[in-house]
């Protein structure tokens, strides 16, 4: 294993008590961790008894961080941060630790002089030289005087000591927008250490920011693969290590989570070139989706839909209904915890290939129970517990013995989207899941004021968009008030006509939500539709959105009873590649009005 093979985290990134974190981390396959000062200091384990203990999990100690405050300072100051220095170098030697990660200065202590920030990180290396310790300078992107890192370089270089190297940290040098070209410049002798973090892109102070909000690299939107291409441009050769503070993550299980961020940095890896993952087959669309615990309301709905049960599973209890390349298994296995979205499953060209991406990117596979003649369908647990499957459509419909079910044509095409509410702990991690495991694409997030408070949209999509997803979330943890309406699942039909495929799903008996006549009438302020088309909409409580490439015509129906899931048909004209979000505030009052009959409080 080369150097830069070595993956390591920050044990700040993870929840919990250092054990906790260390024993999250082994299990997640890193193969180092940086040891955060405060996480020491709160652990019964004594120095020597952690260096054994991290041993014993196959974890090497990388890095130990922060000491803060260091340079630039007054004499006195000098000499207790000296002694402050010298009572942590006993800790890493018992430790096992041979680098210290020291931040620019904050202090008020501090001067603007850099002659005296070098002279003094120059004593701090010898005498660190002395225990066999290095010290990896870093520029914080808030630090008082040196706050980037062709700054930092600048004074590592005129200290001149071979134990005084740079960590270049992704956060601090991405959040600023620093020129990444001076970085090829720094000797790779030179740099010390390299800690990755992605961010979202926040209008906002940058400590906070840092402190807040950062991300698993590609969870974020900071471009990775360039920094950490220039950063082994330059010979970077020691371990990848991640370092993120994230609010959600600190609350989160950190076994989880670890997982999360090994996948991450395989995945940066790959995008440099640095591992050999088959590359994600191409996608030919949704094979299925399945439905837990779906009884005869569900079936009664698929039926007005215009689907056709047109098949029964040979060993399971598990229907499919179908209507063209729309397939829809209802399974009534499990009958607890309310209809749900169990399973989705897409169409790969290469299964195997699909299965063997999945597994190297640490998807946890799903047991299946299958006779021997029956497919053999790989199936991967997504981090909202969803199995997604990655098959071939021919590959399992032979599992289904014929049934003659009633035939009609409500001009459905195919599943356009599968849209899944992800619980609050889960979002990025499942937006990483998708994106990494299946290859697909982020694409334009949008935020809204919904009825239950704000939430956040991550649409996602394959390269040919023939499988799409939307995941969502709730912005702030969400409280008790959300009556009835939590976390509503969604998959919507494609029509290519529907306003034609409502009025036959009419006909077949199908209840569409109840869309407000206040809706129009801001449409028709807003869009200045034609009134015949507006009539339209308004008599089958059609929603409606454009942009500039073409326009996008939704219904949907009312939540089932106990259920999470309802039906959308949706129909895309022109070049329209949104979700019609503009519009899910007024769907999701709709819902909750259905679901109480009206009744205002329940
Ligand atoms: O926020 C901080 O204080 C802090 C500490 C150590 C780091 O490596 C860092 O990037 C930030
Ligand atoms: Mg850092």
């Amino acid at each position: 294993m080369s150097r830069t093979d070595r993956r390591s985290i920050a044990t700040v990134c993870l929840s919990g008590t250092l054990e906790d974190k260390l024993t999250a981390a082994a299990a997640a396959g890193f193969d180092g961790v940086e040891i955060f000062d405060n996480d020491l200091i709160a652990s019964p384990e004594s120095p020597a008894a952690l260096r054994k203990h991290c041993e014993e999990l196959g974890l090497s100690i990388e890095l130990y961080q922060p000491f803060r405050d260091f340079e630039a300072v007054p004499p006195d100051v000098l000499a207790s941060n000296l002694r402050r220095a010298e009572r942590k170098f006993d800790v890493m030697e018992q430790l096992g630790a041979d680098t210290l990660l020291v931040c620019s200065t904050v202090s008020p202590d501090a001067v603007d002089d850099d002659d005296l920030a070098a002279e003094q990180l120059h004593l701090l290396a010898s005498r660190a030289a002395e225990r066999g310790i290095r010290i990896a300078y870093e520029a914080l992107a808030w630090g008082r005087f040196v706050n980037t890192y062709d700054h930092s370089w600048r004074i590592v270089r005129r200290a001149d000591h071979p134990a005084l190297g740079l960590c270049l940290d992704s956060f601090h040098i991405l959040s600023r927008g620093t020129d990444l070209a001076g970085i090829r410049t720094i000797p790779a002798s030179k740099l010390f250490f390299l800690q990755l973090a992605d961010a979202p892109r926040l209008d906002m102070n940058v400590l906070q920011w840092s402190r807040h909000y950062r991300l698993f690299p590609g969870q974020g939107s900071f471009d990775l693969p360039g920094f950490l291409r220039a950063v082994l441009a330059a010979g970077y050769d020691g371990p990848l290590s991640l370092e993120v503070f994230n609010d959600v993550f600190r609350q989160a299980d950190p076994r989880p989570a670890a997982v999360d961020a090994m996948r991450s940095l395989v995945s940066l890896q790959e995008a440099v070139g640095h591992t050999d993952i088959p590359a994600p087959p191409e996608l030919a669309g949704h094979s299925f989706v399945e439905l837990s615990a779906a009884g005869p309301e569900t079936a009664a709905t698929l039926a007005a839909l215009g689907l056709t049960h047109a098949g029964q599973h040979r060993s399971k209890p598990v229907q499919l209904w179908q209507q063209g390349n729309v397939r829809v298994l209802l399974n009534s296995a499990d009958a607890s915890g309310g209809t749900r979205i169990g399973a989705i499953a897409v169409d790969s060209a290469d299964p195997a290939a699909s299965a063997d991406r999945a597994e190297k990117l640490l998807a946890p596979k799903l047991p299946r129970e299958h006779r021997a003649d029956e497919a053999d369908l790989t199936a991967v647990e997504a981090p909202d517990g969803t199995a997604v499957f990655l098959t071939r459509t021919d590959a399992w419909l032979a599992d289904f013995t014929p049934v003659d079910g009633p035939r009609h044509d409500t001009g459905l095409t195919g599943i356009d989207h599968v849209a899944l509410t992800q619980p609050f702990d889960h979002f990025d991690g499942a937006a990483l899941f998708y994106r990494s495991v299946l290859g697909l694409r982020p694409e334009a997030a949008a935020e809204f004021a919904a009825p239950f408070g704000l939430v956040r949209s991550l649409p996602m999509a394959d390269p040919g968009h023939r499988v799409r997803l939307a995941l969502s979330v709730a912005v702030l943890r969400r409280g008790e008030w959300a009556p009835g309406v939590q976390d509503p699942q969604h998959i919507a039909l494609a029509s290519e006509d529907v306003v034609a495929s409502a009025e036959r799903m009419r006909a077949l008996g199908l209840r569409t939500l109840e869309i407000p006549d206040n809706y129009y009438d801001d449409l028709d302020a807003r869009l200045e539709l034609p009134a015949g088309l507006l009539a339209k909409l308004r008599e089958h409580s059609i929603l409606y959105d454009r942009d500039e490439r073409g326009e996008f015509l939704h219904f949907c129906t009312p939540l089932g009873t106990g259920s999470r899931v309802f039906f959308e048909v949706v129909q895309r004209i022109g070049g329209y590649a949104g979700y019609g979000a503009a519009n899910a505030p007024v769907r999701m009052a709709a819902h909750r009005r259905a679901r109480l009959g009206g009744a205002p409080t329940s």
